[in-house]
Parts: C-alpha cells; sequence; structure tokens
C-alpha cells in the first residue's frame, strides 16, 4: 500500500506492515524528552501511578531550557525535582543549566535520527521532524506512561504537503516560508495533519533551515512537521549520532496525502502581527511600526546560521537608542560558535544584551519580558497576546534579518531599507 512518511514510520514503529491515516496504534517510542518546565508534573504522574523504573533510560532526555538559571524559587524547585529523578532513574541523557533550548540541543547532540519516533512534553518537538523523524510533542501525562511502558498511542494523521518551489529572493528566510504558510493555511488550518515540508526549495535549505518550517508546523495545528531525509539529513545526523536510521520517504499516491503548491520566488519578508500568529502581512505592510525590544533566539530562530544573519547587519551599526535588543543563542554549541566568529563581539558593540543559552523571553517566563503598551519584535513563534510579559504588549514575529534591521532603526524595517 502507498503511504506518506509518517504512516510509515508508524507503521514501522507499531510492528505493523501497512497503516492508514485515522487509526489507532500503538507506537514504540524511540526518544522520550521532557524538561525544566513540563517534566515536574510528569515525574509526579509517573508516581502517582505507582511506576517505579523507567522503561529504559537510555532512550529518555531531559534538559533544564526554560528557566534557567532559575529565576525563581518555584524554578529552583522543579530543577531539584528533575535532578533527583535523573539520579534515581540512572538517566545519563541529562543536560542541566547550560546547554541550550531543547529542539536545538537534541539534535545537536545526535539523539535524533530519520525513522524514530520522538516525543518531547513541548508542543514545539515537532521541530525534530526536520530530520525525517515522527517528532510530536505530548501532554506531561501522557509521558508519564511513555516512561513506565515505553508505547503511546496515536491516531494516524493525514498528511499536508507543501511543494515549495522557487528560490528564496534576497532577504527572505526560512521564516518568511513558513510564516506565509501559515498566513495561508491559518492557525488551525492543519489541526492534527502531519506537514510535510517538501520540493526544490526546501532541498536546497540547511537542515537547520529545515528546521524553522517544521518548528513552526504546530503553529498551524499540525501534528508534526516533517522533512523527508536526504543526503544533507544523512550527514547532519552521522556527523552527531551513532544511532541506526531508517530513511522513509512518501509515496506520491498514498491515499491521505494532500498537497499544497507553494511558489517562493516572488515573496517578501513576512512579519506576524500581534496577536495571532496567522495575522501574517508583507514587512512592507507594517514597515514604520515602532518598537520597544528586540529578541533574537528561540527554538525557531537562534541558531548560527541566525547570528550570522544579524550579525550581517548590526556589524558597524548601533542598536537604536528606544531599543532593548537581546540575543539569545539557541545551545551553547550556537554560542562557542558565535565566539569563535567574532557574532558575539559584533553584537555587544551594537549595544545588544547577549543572554545564556535558554528560552529566555519567548513564553514571558524568564528574563526579558514586556510591561503594558510595551511592543517586541521576535524571532520566536507565538505571539499571543500577553506570550511575552504584559497582555497589553504587543508581539510581532520576523526573521532575524528583518529583526536585526528593526533594532538598528527603532522601528519595523526591511533588511534592504538600513542603509
Ligand atoms: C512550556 C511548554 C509547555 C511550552 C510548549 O509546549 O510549547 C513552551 O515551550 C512554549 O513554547 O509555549
Ligand atoms: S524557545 Fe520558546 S517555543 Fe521554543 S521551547 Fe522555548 S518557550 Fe517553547
Amino acid at each position: 500500500m502507498s503511504m506518506t512518511v509518517s504512516e510509515k514510520i508508524l507503521a514501522n514503529a507499531s510492528g505493523e506492515k501497512e497503516v492508514e491515516a485515522g487509526e489507532i496504534v500503538m507506537a514504540d517510542i524511540d526518544v522520550a524528552m521532557t524538561h525544566d518546565l513540563t517534566g515536574p508534573l510528569s515525574v509526579e504522574s509517573f508516581e502517582r501511578i505507582r511506576a517505579d523504573r523507567v522503561w529504559d533510560p537510555e532512550r529518555i532526555v531531559v534538559i533544564f531550557d526554560h528557566q534557567v538559571p532559575a529565576d525563581s524559587i518555584e524554578a529552583a524547585r522543579n530543577h531539584m525535582i528533575m535532578r533527583d529523578f535523573v539520579r534515581k532513574q540512572g538517566i545519563g541523557n541529562f543536560y542541566d543549566v547550560r546547554e541550550g533550548v531543547c529542539h536545538q540541543v537534541l539534535p545537536e547532540k545526535g539523539h535524533v535520527v530519520p525513522g524514530e519516533v520522538v516525543v518531547g512534553t513541548d508542543s514545539h518537538t515537532c521541530t525534530h521532524g526536520a530530520l525525517g523523524a515522527f517528532a510530536t510533542g505530548i501532554g506531561s501525562t501522557d509521558m508519564a506512561m511513555v516512561f513506565a511502558t515505553g508505547k503511546l498511542w496515536f491516531r494516524v494523521p493525514e498528511t499536508l504537503r507543501f511543494e515549495i518551489t522557487g528560490s528564496l529572493p534576497e532577504h527572505v528566510y526560512a521564516k518568511d516560508v513558513v510564516l506565509n504558510i501559515i498566513g495561508r493555511v491559518g492557525a488551525d488550518g492543519a489541526t492534527y495533519m502531519a506537514c510535510e515540508f517538501a520540493g526544490e526549495t526546501v532541498a536546497e535549505m540547511s537542515v537547520s533551515d529545515r528546521m524553522v518550517l517544521s518548528n513552526m508546523a504546530i503553529e498551524m495545528g499540525g501534528k508534526t512537521g516533517i522533512v523527508e531525509p536526504d543526503e544533507k539529513t544523512i550527514r547532519y545526523v552521522e556527523k552527531r549520532s551513532g544511532k541506526p536510521y531508517r530513511v522513509f520517504k512518501t509515496d506520491k499516491d498514498a491515499a491521505s496525502l494532500r498537497v499544497m503548491d507553494i511558489d517562493v520566488s516572488e515573496l517578501e519578508p513576512q512579519v506576524s502581527c500581534p496577536h495571532n500568529v496567522d495575522n501574517v502581512k508583507p514587512v512592507s505592510e507594517v514597515e514604520g511600526t515602532e518598537i520597544d525590544q528586540v529578541f533574537l533566539g528561540s527554538c525557531t530562530n537562534g541558531r548560527l546560521s541566525d547570528l550570522r544573519d544579524a550579525a550581517g547587519i548590526l556589524k558597524n551599526r548601533k542598536v537604536s537608542d528606544d531599543v532593548r535588543m537581546l540575543v539569545i543563542p539557541a545551545s551553547r554549541e550556537v554560542y562557542r560558535r558565535a565566539l569563535e566568529e567574532g557574532l558575539m563581539e559584533i553584537f555587544v558593540d551594537a549595544g545588544a544584551l547577549v543572554c545564556n543559552p535558554c528560552c529566555g523571553p519567548c513564553l514571558g517566563g524568564h528574563v526579558g519580558l514586556l510591561g503594558p503598551g510595551e511592543v517586541s519584535l521576535s524571532t520566536s513563534n507565538r505571539n499571543f497576546r500577553g506570550r511575552q510579559g504584559s497582555p497589553e504588549a504587543e508581539v510581532y514575529l520576523s526573521s532575524a534579518a528583518v529583526a536585526a534591521a528593526s533594532a538598528v532603526k527603532g522601528k519595523i524595517t526591511h533588511p534592504a531599507n538600513i542603509k
């Protein structure tokens, strides 16, 4: 039977020859990730169901990223609960406060390979689909069951495949592509679907750019965001992981497959406007909007290429006196490489604040919150009311290049217009 890549992975994981969209399967979990914010509830539920030992400590990854270093007594207590769990269960894959955002660190450290089923107690776990895995966010209580049994049930999703063609114009990035798609499809337009990103534009993209696409699949309701593995994926994975992998691809005549064609050759930089991610406009329509803060970072756009794009614009320029700019590398590896390349010097000289790798103000729980009436331009993935602090603040979302150009001007600016 013809199947999509997601169906093939779920069939393989549940010991079936074939599965169909809509069917319920019980799948073996390859990687189970939890973090400092949602982990304590999983641990509590695990104890409540009287589970004693986790099914396989090697398949569990625990990472602290949302509130690091601890910014409250409650956060410190959460860290203690998780450190204790890790110790008791003998979990070796543990990243304490220093490593960065889960969705960057897991791929970087080789925890994810093509063909796997990856679950995490975080909605942006879909990011890992960029490596050809079926990756999805689950609830903390579901995770307790995964910890205990190594299995989880899934309804096999239908697939919505975006066939993306055309070369990206200057100043246009993966972020613009995915914002444009979300603007067209709507925040609930792909609910419970496997969003598949394909076509020549995706083939041209680096693995890190593909992660931007997969990362935002959840913002249109997607169950996962997946890219079929190719040589770039294999190269990325072989450099970082010794795990065996399986390459699955979509059969074009799979019954559950819907295809949407997207041509990006004329695309302008895109901005998602308050207070919904699908309120997407070309930058020219919002150019000149005054901003108070720029946040360059997160699991969407805190990677080395984003820091490079921003530094390219900030070099020999200054962040506007009216703007606070926060630069938060997505991981320690990104931080380290940015240091080596001299990018951090550029940010500091421009007047930006560089923080330790973490989620930062992305979900309004840690550093750099907004006050009432303030406006933020952020490279992250959500702009709901109150997302980065005050419910009376406004959050716009963009690429790293638009964020950097706007930081210089103090208002939303097309990167071509900074001279
Ligand atoms: C804290 C966590 C539950 C949450 C998520 O699931 O996505 C966060 O990472 C976010 O981005 O809103
Ligand atoms: S960076 Fe933002 S979106 Fe990503 S995991 Fe952290 S809080 Fe969630």
